[in-house]
């Protein structure tokens, strides 16, 4: 389970791109983060990774406060937490198949990982995943030459090779096409309801939140707007998370 209590950031001399922040999030459960250009999405998923630092308040993930770890043992928790990008983030000269097997470099010690040495454990593991998204066939073309809903796949069944508890999903479909895009979101659904995985997804396309997703974090201008199930996102919600930001910020009072 994830917590979040109290979490703001300030990037220098700015309005605050997070304000005070509280959710949870479940395990087994997709919870969903829209919310208009510029309402924080992005800082609130690179925080929770601890990707940004000089913030305040507490993530909990499975009760541990990731804020207050060194950066060994922070290095150790964040191996529980994949992460997926809209750009994919691939080596693209490498095959599938390598980029899979990127994903366990963080559990390995420094010399495996320079030297880039895989068990045989852990090709075959990298090409059963490749295998659960699809892509077994494609485990030997280079990642420059895959569509982008094939990268998108490669870019999970890298983050699955850490074998995560939590994934944090930012914006994984807006560079795709609509069947690309169901498959990928069929595909983090799956993780959730079968593998009982945290998944946190932002999103721009609020259909598609509501499709897959059991609960909804709307954001405004850094500040929860709306947190609860997907069945109370009416109308009003929405309007009140897509709502210009001076009438979200007298709204939330
Ligand atoms: N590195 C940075 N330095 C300074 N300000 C930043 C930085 N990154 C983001 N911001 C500001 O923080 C606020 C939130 O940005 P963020 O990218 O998190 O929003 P978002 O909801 O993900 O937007 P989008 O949907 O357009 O991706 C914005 O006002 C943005 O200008």
């Amino acid at each position: 389970m994830l917590q979040v209590r109290h979490l703001s950031k300030i990037y220098t001399g700015k309005q605050p791109s997070l304000d005070d922040v509280s959710f949870t999030a479940q395990p087994g459960a997709v919870t969903a983060i829209i919310g208009p250009s510029g309402a924080g999405k992005t800082t609130l998923l690179r925080s929770l990774n601890q990707l940004i630092t000089d913030d305040a308040g507490e993530i909990l993930l499975e009760n541990i406060d990731l804020r207050q770890l060194k950066r060994r043992d922070l290095m150790k928790q964040r191996t529980k937490i994949g992460m997926i990008f809209q750009n994919y983030n691939l080596i693209e000269p490498l095959t599938a198949l390598e980029n899979v097997l990127h994903g366990s470099l963080a559990r390995k010690s420094t010399l495996a990982g320079v030297l880039s040495l895989y068990s045989r454990q852990e090709k075959e593991e990298a090409m059963a995943l490749l295998a659960d998204v699809g892509l077994q066939e494609f485990a030997y073309h280079y990642a420059g030459d895959l569509s982008g809903g094939q990268k998108q796949r490669v870019g999970i069944a890298r983050a699955l090779m850490q074998h995560p508890t939590m994934m944090l999903c930012d914006e994984p479909i807006a560079s795709l096409d609509p069947r690309s895009t169901i498959i990928v979101m069929d595909i983090l659904r799956r993780l959730a309801d079968a593998q009982g995985m945290t998944i946190l997804i932002n999103l721009h396309q609020v259909d598609i939140a509501k499709d897959y997703a059991d609960h909804i974090i709307g954001l405004n201008s850094g500040r929860v707007v709306f947190d609860g199930p997907v069945a109370e996102a009416t109308a009003a919600a929405m309007a009140a998370i897509y709502a210009a930001p001076a009438q979200a910020a007298a709204a939330a009072g």
